[in-house]
Formats: C-alpha cells, sequence, structure tokens
C-alpha cells in the first residue's frame, strides 16, 4: 500500500486509504473486506421454505442461497415469500392516509414527543449521512413492537422498560393507520421468524437459535415518503449513507419500479436491485455484523429518489429481544479474520447509541461538548466531520 494518504469520494462518504467514512462512526474497507464483492443483487425464491412439502434437496440449496446472498451483498430480494399482497397494499393504503395529513396533525404524533425514537419525522429532521450538507428529504412514521398485538406475543411477561410507546394519529383523522400497519406487522413477523431458521441453518446452529432469543422480538415499521428529488446528486439525498441498526429488515415499495434504494459494493459502487410486483428487499443490520463477525455484514445503503413520482416504502426491521445479549460466535473469529467485536451488547444498548447518534435534534442526542470539538463537528478515525 502507498504511503501517501488517497481522499477520493464515493458519493459523498469520505474514503480514506481504501476505507470508507460513514457518520455514526461507521467505516467499512472497501477493498480487503469480508462480503462486498458483487455487481447485483441476488433474487431469492423463498418456495422452499413456505411450502412444507418441499425436499430437503430443495431445502438445502435455500440455505446455500441464503448464505452466498448474505456472505457477499448483506442484499437479496425475495419472491415467493407467503405474504398476500393485499396486506401490503393496505399497509401502502395507511401511510398514505398518515403522510396526507395536515402537517400539524403530524406534529401531534412529533418523535421528539417519544423516548423510544416512535412516531412523526419531517423533512430534513434527520441527517444520517453528516458527510452531506443537505440533510434528508424523507418523511417517516415509525411505530414498534406490541406484545399484544404479535400473534405469539407475551403480553405482560415482555419486561415493561423495553417496550415501545408507539404515537399513533387520533383514529377520527386517520383510520386505517393502526388496524393496517398492525395488520402488516404481524405478516412480517411470520415472515422474519421464517426467515431467520433458514438464517439459523446457514451459521449453522439449530432453526430455533433466533426464534429461543426473539420472544419479544425488535418489530419496527418505518414508513416513509420520500418527494421526487430535483437536487440529484447535490448535496441532498432522499435518506444519507447508513447501515441498518437490527438483525434483518425486509422493505417493500411503491411504485415498485423505482431505483431509489442504493446498495455500496465494495469497489465503491452504488447498486440498486431490479424489483418486480409483489418482491421485498431484505438486507442484514449490524446485530447479524456482531454475531457473525461481519461474514454476514450489514451493507451500506442509501435512498435518491430520482423519479419523477414519489416514493413510498415500508422497511421493517427484525431483531432479537432487545435485553438478548448479541456476542460474535467463535467459529467466525479466525486468524483471516480477527474479532471485530470486542464486547457483546445488546439490541437496546447499541439501539440507542444509534439513534442518538441519527437524531441530532432529539432531546437525547448525544452531548457534542463533551466530544472536546468545536460545536457542530466531530472526528471518526481522524476525519472532522459535521454533525453527531
Ligand atoms: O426506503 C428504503 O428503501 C430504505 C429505507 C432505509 O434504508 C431505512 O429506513 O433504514
Ligand atoms: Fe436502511
Amino acid at each position: 500500500m502507498s504511503e501517501t494518504t488517497t481522499e477520493t469520494m464515493v458519493g459523498t462518504a469520505g474514503v480514506i486509504n481504501g476505507t470508507l467514512q460513514l457518520s455514526q462512526g461507521i467505516t467499512r474497507k472497501l477493498s480487503g473486506g469480508v462480503g462486498g464483492q458483487f455487481k447485483e443483487i441476488p433474487v431469492i425464491d423463498l418456495t422452499a421454505m413456505i411450502n412444507p412439502s418441499a425436499t430437503e434437496e430443495e431445502k438445502s440449496k435455500l440455505v446455500t442461497d441464503i448464505y452466498d446472498a448474505c456472505s457477499r451483498v448483506g442484499f437479496f430480494v425475495i419472491k415467493n415469500h407467503g405474504i398476500e399482497w393485499k396486506i401490503v397494499d393496505a399497509a401502502f393504503d395507511s401511510i398514505k392516509e398518515f403522510f396526507d395529513l395536515p402537517m400539524e396533525k403530524k406534529m401531534e404524533v412529533h418523535q421528539s414527543k417519544s423516548v423510544s425514537y416512535q412516531g412523526y419525522e419531517e423533512p430534513y429532521y434527520t441527517n444520517v449521512d453528516r458527510l452531506k450538507r443537505g440533510g434528508d428529504l424523507k418523511e417517516s412514521f415509525t411505530t414498534g413492537y406490541d406484545p399484544f398485538t404479535d400473534p405469539l406475543g407475551v403480553g405482560d411477561a415482555m419486561p415493561e422498560i423495553l417496550r415501545r410507546h408507539n404515537l399513533w394519529p387520533n383514529p377520527k383523522d386517520a383510520p386505517k393507520v393502526k388496524p393496517g400497519l398492525e395488520q402488516y406487522r404481524a405478516a412480517c413477523l411470520k415472515l422474519m421468524r421464517q426467515l431467520t431458521s433458514v438464517i439459523a441453518l446457514a451459521i449453522g446452529k439449530n432453526e430455533d437459535f433466533f426464534a429461543k432469543k426473539a420472544t419479544y422480538p425488535i418489530a419496527g415499521i418505518r414508513s416513509l415518503y420520500y418527494p421526487p428529488q430535483e437536487n440529484q446528486g447535490g448535496e441532498e439525498v432522499g435518506l444519507g449513507a447508513h447501515t441498518d441498526v437490527q438483525l434483518i429488515t425486509m422493505i417493500a415499495q411503491k411504485p415498485y419500479d423505482i431505483q431509489a434504494l442504493e446498495v455500496l459494493n465494495a469497489a465503491g459502487e452504488w447498486i440498486s436491485p431490479t424489483l418486480e410486483p409483489e418482491t421485498f428487499v431484505v438486507n442484514l443490520g449490524d446485530m447479524m455484523g456482531r454475531l457473525t463477525n461481519d461474514k454476514f455484514q450489514s451493507t451500506v445503503h442509501r435512498v435518491c429518489n430520482k423519479d419523477a413520482r414519489g416514493r413510498y416504502s415500508i422497511p421493517f426491521f427484525y431483531g432479537l429481544n432487545n435485553d438478548e445479549l448479541t456476542e460474535t460466535l467463535p467459529q467466525f473469529v479466525t486468524p483471516e479474520n480477527p474479532l471485530q467485536y470486542e464486547r457483546g451488547m445488546t439490541g437496546y444498548e447499541h439501539y440507542n447509541m444509534r439513534m442518538q447518534r441519527a437524531h441530532h435534534k432529539h432531546p437525547s442526542a448525544v452531548n457534542k461538548v463533551l466530544l472536546g470539538l468545536p460545536p457542530g463537528m466531530t472526528k471518526i478515525d481522524g476525519v472532522i466531520v459535521e454533525g453527531l
């Protein structure tokens, strides 16, 4: 490697000596790292998972396909997943009803009123990639897991401190929002429980490896609206470059054919999945990275809606019980891939840390003065960037 420091830009994320530096302390080796060698996002047919008469051969091919997608890409498109699309359509009707509300109604459920980061975020409320100046154009509405509406929920056995305190709009203003999203959450939970059992097999564990630790799982739904983005390639972005926080995310979007989601490969190129009707995009989050020593990596992505149409999307974030300690599995620590995470972390700790950093306007935001840097600036691995 050359002695001199090379500085180039990938999109607007800084690259220093082959390492991508994102805000929120996220770094990714762009070459030589474990995954990221891809030019397209694979499509995985889940028939063998949902069809009870699938053969052992079909099931084991699925496990192999999932292993390949998780270790090489961290993103894949799923089809034949078993979710009835009318449930997804109803969820999109619900979120349209929400985003069409007048601003003062949306502000009644604003995220700053929630200790657990639920509720509405107006355009520019976040600037997830602080290496950009413009901020995120998206509007969003976040709701979390409820142990009383999950068909397998444990109700009061879920510790009170771990519950999300959802802020729902008044049903007189928006009657479809709560029922549409709760029905969608139940469908996603069922699918993610099945899919994580396949992932468990892919990492050499028993099928119930994740299920045992997910009796009151994270099951967050973030509803998003991205207006058409006029300032293309400039400092504005629909949602800045980031990694997801939980184990696994599943995204539906409408219209299905807008290519706005972009995924970063190890060559520093942004790759968009090609979607067909009635498919979801699935991607891995940081907790999966911690568990597998980044063998299954949470891949960096962002959203830029360059289409003339507005784009709605609904990511569903799935994770273990929030008080479950995630430690790297020893099988993933090798001389070629030494331990990346020195200590275990609960989802609760990791989520709060990431949310405090991502939401600089939220009352809980990390105190910038403590960093000993000029106000509004912070340092990530020696690189001074705005924000945090
Ligand atoms: O809108 C999308 O497709 C992705 C959104 C996303 O990456 C997120 O909310 O974490
Ligand atoms: Fe994401």
